[in-house]
């Protein structure tokens, strides 16, 4: 029998914490604190686990994102693997892997994240369609955030090109708003999608939120780029008042450089929860 789904686990962990926080995970050796630095990879281990420790009473979920630990050469996975152990299992981990191929290698991306690392959820990229997606959404428990409008100063290269049906049907509209509609339907069939959308562009954001009320939206951008919290908040909400995950890796894992590394994430975590649910009214 499977255990709890993310959706399950988000709920309760944000509901019990009063949180719509999430922990991102992205440790860099050349950042690890003073007294960590210089002392290999199972230095970043200790950090990770000492952050997840810290941050664990604010935090509705984590988010490590894969690049960092594939980073680390051969090692990377297992040392993952160990990260991920000092996660409560009753607390969600969406697995940073921004993956997306053709049908038969996207059901192998699905396997390595939701069975051999036993991540709850992922991020996904939509430009191979429906079926680069499917094969994450196959897993019912599981849940995929697709890319829809990303957080990076590039992001509109793209995502704000204005795309028209082929059957001329529906008006032009930026492209991100065509993945967010797509998305939409597809949560239709399926019930475990969700969007990315990053907080530094809270326009997009709240265009985004209005096409789709009731997707869970996956927030980066806060603090190290910049993105405003109230405003990334407020456009991102349901109409519940949640719905959302605020994630942030480096304004909590590097907030003291020096021996208070831990301490320090943990007081942040808990002025960025504070202050997302003031922005919340709650
Ligand atoms: O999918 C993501 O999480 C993501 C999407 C996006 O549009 N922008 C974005 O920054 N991210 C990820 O979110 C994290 C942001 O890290 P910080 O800027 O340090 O909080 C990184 O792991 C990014 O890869």
């Amino acid at each position: 029998m499977s255990g709890p789904s993310f959706l399950e686990k988000w709920q309760q962990a944000s509901s019990e914490r009063q949180s719509l926080l999430c922990v991102g995970l992205d440790p860099e050796l050349d950042r690890l604190p003073a007294p960590l630095r210089g002392r290999g990879p199972e230095a970043l281990v200790r950090f990770c686990r000492e952050i997840v420790e810290a941050t664990l009473p604010y935090a509705c979920a984590y988010k490590p994102n894969l690049a960092f630990f594939e980073a680390l050469g051969p090692q990377g996975w297992s040392l993952l693997r160990e990260v991920l152990a000092a996660i409560p299992p009753q607390v969600p981990v969406i697995a940073d892997a921004k993956r997306g191929d053709i049908g038969h290698t996207a059901r192998a991306y699905a396997t390595a994240i939701f069975e051999q690392l036993g991540c709850d959820a992922v991020t996904v990229q939509p430009y191979l369609g429906y079926d680069g997606v499917q094969p994450f959404l196959a897993y019912h428990e599981k849940l995929a955030f697709v890319l829809c409008r990303t957080s990076n100063p590039g992001a509109g290269d793209f995502q704000d090109l204005l795309v028209q049906s082929a059957s001329g049907e529906a008006q032009a509209r930026p492209l991100y708003l065509a993945v967010a509609e797509r998305v939409r339907q597809w949560q239709e069939r399926h019930g475990n999608c969700g969007l990315v959308a990053g907080a530094t562009y809270p326009r997009e954001l709240a265009a985004i939120r209005e096409r789709c009320p009731t997707l869970p939206l996956l927030v980066p951008g806060v603090g190290a780029q910049g993105g405003e919290l109230e405003a990334a908040v407020r456009a991102g909400l349901d109409e519940h008042g949640g719905g959302m995950l605020i994630a942030v890796s480096r304004a909590i894992l590097y907030a003291d450089g020096g021996s208070d590394y831990a301490l320090a994430a943990g007081e942040a975590a808990r002025r960025l929860r504070a202050a997302i649910n003031q922005a919340r009214g709650s």
